[in-house]
Parts: structure tokens; C-alpha cells; sequence
């Protein structure tokens, strides 16, 4: 069914109730901007298909997704638990005043600084991804004369329908223990030999996107049964089964999620029955959602500039942003919808391809959409680019990054603020200051 916008009483597209000319005209373009509501709902819906069913449980937010300081509190205040995946995400956590011990670690290549620092910030736990890391943490555990909670993330050999680049659970992955070869059972039997590592259960993430609940059952399948295996095999119980994040949200009208509370209380009850059929004690679940509590929460505000018409060919309508702020079109041939901020719901009178402003062929944000007639200096809203946006938004031809402003209760404020030309230029050192660093060789 196709979008139908929020719009005031002059017709004009309103985000969190607010209206987004109004927005761009403060903020100026492009801007991201989070009606944190939406986030706020998304996570409710979660923790309630888990108490609904009495189940001992975290909700980890995928900071990965989209994460500064004022994100990081929000997760906290919506009683999230926080999955960071480098320093930089834990460091803004700390800053951000996340209690430590519902921080988990995460990655395929934690530095030792790294885990030195989650060591140090005494999180909750890390994911244990590889067999370096099992040496390294016991290690450095050693010498800080501490332990850590730990996850084994196994990738389960699934291979949930979504983009290649974003699937993670298929055996040929460069993620976590594979389960077919047995690493999964050397990791596990490295961690019980060390006196610092302590177990606490298993991961596994299948991938992004992901609509149907039977990708996360499969998943879960695998993990209980290797839990029961090892239940005969080293007489071990698992505290924790994280299956990871990976639901997906509405970017056009080709998606159709299901509601999270319904994908979620499916995944969760054929947990619950399989860990019974097996006879296990059933452990607490974990998921760890990202795109889902954040993607549809906000919209992109751009303005339109440059037009080029190729008779018979293509229209093409740039915006002052692109591929530097929204880099998933062009990394995972994405899909979004846009609509024109001061008539959004009004009737298309033709057929363009948004362009970023990238000196970059591939920087397309949204090929052959219906828009009404529009102009230079027109607004355009773009939908659903809460996740991944500003996350992996980059300098590319030194474009600064946009803002990212929160609106709540009908008041709109800067969570992340635009970035200046000082801002870009601020690391460069000048040729001469370049001579005279101690770091030349
Ligand atoms: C280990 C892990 N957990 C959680 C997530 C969050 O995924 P999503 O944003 O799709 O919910 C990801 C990203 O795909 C991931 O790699
Ligand atoms: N960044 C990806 C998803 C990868 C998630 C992290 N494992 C996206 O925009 O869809």
C-alpha cells in the first residue's frame, strides 16, 4: 500500500508533529531527523512480547545502526542493553553514561586496546568472535586480575533472504565459530579452561533485513541443539541464547514487515518449546536490534537543486546530499521513497532519479521515483533512513556531515550538530607542521 505522510493543516509533511519546512528552514539541508517516538514505541513493543511471556531477557540496541551520546541515553531510558562493536562505539556509550555491566562487545577483530578497554569499563560481556581474541582476553585479563563474561558467536550455516553483503549467518561468513568443523566446541572447550573467561552462552546474528521469523527459528534450532549436545558432552548449561538482531523495517512499499511484536513472540515461543522439548533449562534470550528501533524513525531532509532531462531517457533531480550521507543505495542497491515536504501526498506528475552530489556515477540515492512537479529549492523528504545513515555517512569529496536534530513532544532539538569546514580540515597537518612531526621517518 503506498505511503500516506503526516502532514499539518497546510499540507505540509510534519515529522514528530513538527512541520519540515520549518525544520529545514532551522536546521538547514540535508538533515536527518528522528521522531523519537517512533523509537520509543519499537522498543516497548519489543519488551512487551517478552514479558507477555514471562521470559528473563535483554534487549541489546545495535548502536552500529546509529549511535551519539543523546541515542546511547535514549537506549537507556527505554531499558535497552547496548551492543557496541569497536572502541569508538563503547567510548561514546561511556561518555554517554551507559551503565557498563548491559554493554556487550562485539566484532571479528577486536584490537587488544579494544578489549583492554571493555576489561577496564568492566562490561557486561563480550562476543567472543575468534581464537585470538580467547588468548588475548585471557591475557589481558591476567594481567588486569579480572574476569569476563563471555558469548560464543557461531554462525549456524544459515542463509536468511536478504542482500549478500548484509547476511551473516551462512557458514561461509568471516563472522564468529563455525559449527560444522567443530570450532564451535574448541572455542567452547578454550573458555572453560580458562579461570578468567567465564561462559555465559551463545550468539549468533543471520543477517539484516530480514522479514520472516522462521530465518531466526532455524537459527535458534541449531544453537539449542549444539546446547544440548554439549549438555551431554561437558555437562554445560547456557545462561544465555542471543540470536541477534536483523528484523526488517518498511523502506518502499515492496517491504512488508510483520509487526516486531509478532515476528519477535514467534521467535520466542518456539524458543521456549524447543528448549522444553530438549529438556534444558531454559536461559534468558537476547536479542540485539539495530535497524528496527531506529530505521523508520527518521526521515532525511534535502534540498533540490540541479536538473538534467535526457529526452526519451531520464530526468535527473540532485540533492545537496547523497551517497555521503546515505550510503546504502549505492553500497546495497537500497530502496527508499521520497516525497516533496510541502505537498507530500500529492498525485505525481512525473518520473525522476534523485542524485546525490558525489562526483560518483553510482551516487543515486533513489532511481525513477513519482513526484509532483519540483523545483529548485523544493524540499525533499526521504523516509526511513534512521539506520545506517548518519552511521555510515563519510567525508567523501569533504562534504560535511549533516545534522541530526530529535524532535519529542513536539520539540526539536540538535542530537548530533552539522559539521563546519573547520570541522573537515581540523586533522589535516600543513606540509610544513607534516615536515616537523616527531613521526617522520
Ligand atoms: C552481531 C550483530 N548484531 C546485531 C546487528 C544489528 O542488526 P540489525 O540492525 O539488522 O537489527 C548486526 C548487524 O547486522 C550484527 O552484526
Ligand atoms: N549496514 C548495513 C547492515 C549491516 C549491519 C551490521 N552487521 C545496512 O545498512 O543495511
Amino acid at each position: 500500500m503506498a505511503r500516506i505522510y503526516e502532514t499539518n493543516k497546510e499540507g505540509h509533511l510534519t515529522i514528530g508533529g513538527l512541520d519540515a519546512l520549518d525544520l529545514a528552514d532551522t536546521f538547514q539541508t540535508p538533515v536527518i531527523v528522528y521522531d523519537v517516538a517512533k523509537i520509543r514505541n519499537e522498543a516497548q513493543e519489543m519488551h512487551h512480547a517478552f514479558q507477555k511471556r514471562n521470559l528473563s531477557y535483554q534487549i541489546a540496541y545495535a548502536s552500529k545502526a546509529f549511535s551519539c551520546k543523546a541515542m546511547v541515553q535514549l537506549a537507556e531510558e527505554e531499558g535497552l542493553s547496548l551492543d557496541v562493536v569497536s572502541g569508538g562505539e563503547l567510548h561514546t556509550a561511556l561518555l554517554a553514561g551507559f551503565p557498563t555491566e548491559r554493554i556487550h562487545f562485539h566484532g571479528n577483530n577486536k584490537s587488544e586496546a579494544e578489549l583492554k578497554m571493555a576489561i577496564e569499563a568492566n562490561i557486561g560481556c563480550v562476543v567472543l568472535d575468534n581464537h585470538l581474541e580467547i588468548q588475548w582476553l585471557q591475557s589481558l585479563c591476567n594481567e588486569a586480575n579480572a574476569t569476563m563474561n563471555v558469548l560464543l558467536r557461531v554462525t549456524p550455516g544459515i542463509e536468511a533472504h536478504t542482500h549478500d553483503y548484509i547476511l551473516t549467518g551462512q557458514e561461509d561468513s568471516k563472522f564468529g565459530f563455525d559449527l560444522q568443523s567443530g570450532q564451535a566446541n574448541a572455542a567452547f572447550e578454550a573458555v572453560n579452561a580458562s579461570s578468567r573467561l567465564c561462559f555465559k552462552g551463545l550468539h549468533c546474528h543471520i543477517g539484516s533485513q530480514i522479514f520472516e521469523a522462521t530465518g531466526f527459528t532455524h537459527a535458534a534450532e541449531k544453537l539449542i541443539a549444539l546446547l544440548s549436545e554439549w549438555k551431554v558432552k561437558y555437562n554445560q548449561e547456557a545462561e544465555v541464547l542471543n540470536i541477534g538482531g536483523g528484523f526488517g523495517i518498511r523502506y518502499t512499499d515492496e517491504d512488508t514487515p510483520m509487526p516486531i511484536g509478532l515476528v519477535l513472540g514467534e521467535v520466542l515461543d518456539y524458543i521456549s518449546s524447543a528448549v522444553l522439548e530438549r529438556g534444558l533449562a531454559m536461559p534468558e534470550v537476547w536479542i540485539e536490534p539495530g535497524r528496527s528501533l531506529v530505521g523508520e524513525a527518521a526521515t532525511t531532509l534535502y534540498t533540490l537543486g540541479s536538473r538534467k532531462d535526457i529526452p526519451g531517457i531520464r530526468t535527473y533531480v540532485s540533492v545537496d546530499g547523497g551517497m555521503s550521507d546515505n550510503l546504502r543505495p549505492a553500497l546495497y542497491q537500497a530502496k527508499y521513497d521520497a516525497a516533496l515536504a510541502e505537498r507530500p501526498n500529492a498525485g505525481a506528475d512525473e518520473t525522476v532519479s534523485i542524485a546525490g552530489k558525489c562526483c560518483e556515477t553510482g551516487d543515486m540515492l533513489i532511481w525513477d521515483v513519482a513526484l509532483p512537479q519540483s523545483s529548485a529549492g523544493d524540499i525533499l523528504a526521504v523516509p526511513s533512513t534512521g539506520a545506517y545513515g548518519y552511521s555510515m555517512a563519510n567525508h567523501y569529496n569533504r562534504n560535511p556531515r549533516p545534522a541530526v536534530v530529535f524532535i519529542e513532544n513536539g520539540e526539536a532539538f540538535t542530537a548530533i550538530r552539522r559539521e563546519t569546514y573547520e570541522d573537515l580540515t581540523q586533522f589535516d597537518l600543513t606540509l610544513r607542521n607534516y615536515k616537523k612531526t616527531e613521526t617522520t621517518i
